[in-house]
């Protein structure tokens, strides 16, 4: 049976009179890998604050391995928090910081930290504030997957790492998860890249939850339909239209859920072209697009 390890009901967070986190309701269950995903200030860093102890939630209720997380420090053990801009002691050289780790995290692996070390080439004599930019995020992918903590957050953790980095930190994230399960949020912009490592998505927009679903049943569950308008608009007038282009006379029309193979060949009649919608895609249509709005024409003049 799986363990729900973090749960929140009408979980609210405010900041005076702006509610950046509103009545949400999610489980996190053990050995998954969530994404947290949304738009700048959805309100993604507060949940995971709320969820490491950092803030305290104004309304709701919160359990973490069954307690309340800001008063259980044997629950904060059992966590890691990598921030986007994660702050160490100006004293503090890289190897400092993978020295004093095992103090905070009971499952630290040296000998994989050292492994880590080595594949993102971190200088460790190097004063922590001299790093740049992507050696500053590396410190912090490797405290997060070397710690194995059971509830392990990574809060947009490669902010100036290169495209090669960023695979190997994918890499050794599903590598070391396939032989230490564990539960794992990431929240990141880049939706494309890690859409495969996911297993489960919450979209947050304005402080809410979008939705909260499968990655496996959200992939492939809209397809795009493009061709010429009139024809486009009459195959999908009775469908749940997410997402609309209009460029001179073609569109290009996005629905919600998968067409049958008889669908499939009327469109082909048609001359209107089929193609599965990403994550990323999906997203943006989503919470980029006016979802009340009949159109979002965007009309080229001839
Ligand atoms: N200390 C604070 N005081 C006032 N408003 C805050 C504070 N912290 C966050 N907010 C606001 O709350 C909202 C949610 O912020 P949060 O950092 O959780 O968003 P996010 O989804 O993590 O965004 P990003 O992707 O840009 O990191 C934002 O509108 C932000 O401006």
């Amino acid at each position: 049976m799986t363990r729900t390890v973090a749960r929140a009901t009408g979980l609210t967070k405010r900041y005076g009179s702006f509610t950046a986190v509103d009545a949400v309701d999610f489980t996190l269950e053990e050995n998954r890998i969530y994404g947290l995903l949304g738009r700048n200030g959805a309100g993604k860093t507060t949940i995971m604050q709320l969820l490491t102890g950092q803030l305290f939630p104004d309304a709701g209720a919160l359990e973490v391995f069954d307690r309340e997380p800001a008063e259980h420090a044997d629950v904060l053990r059992r966590m890691c928090f990598i921030a986007e801009s994660q702050r160490y002691p100006d004293s503090f050289k890289a190897a400092h910081v993978f020295k004093a780790a095992p103090w905070f995290f009971e499952h630290w692996d040296a000998e994989f930290a050292e492994r880590l070390i080595a594949d993102f080439r971190l200088p460790l004599n190097r004063y922590v504030k001299k790093l740049s930019r992507g050696q500053l995020s590396a410190v912090g992918v490797i405290v997060g997957l070397a710690s194995r903590a059971p509830l392990t957050f990574f809060d947009e953790p490669y902010l100036g790492l290169d495209a090669v980095a960023r695979h190997i930190f994918y890499d050794r994230l599903l590598e070391d998860y396939a032989e230490h399960p564990r539960t794992i949020v990431l929240s990141t912009h880049l939706i494309d890249e890690v859409a495969n490592l996911l297993e489960h998505v919450i979209l947050i927009d304005q402080g809410r939850i979008l939705f909260d679903r499968d990655a496996d049943e959200l992939r492939g569950s809209a397809t795009t339909i493009a061709g010429p308008r009139a024809a486009v608009e009459s195959f999908t007038a009775d469908r749940p239209v997410i997402g609309r282009d209009n460029l001179g006379g073609l569109a290009s029309v996005t629905i919600d859920g998968r067409l049958d193979q008889a669908e499939r060949v009327t469109a082909a009649e048609l001359g209107l072209e089929l193609a599965p919608v990403s994550l990323q895609q999906l997203i943006i249509h989503l919470t980029g697009t006016d979802l009340s709005a009949d159109s979002t024409d965007r009309e080229v003049a001839a």
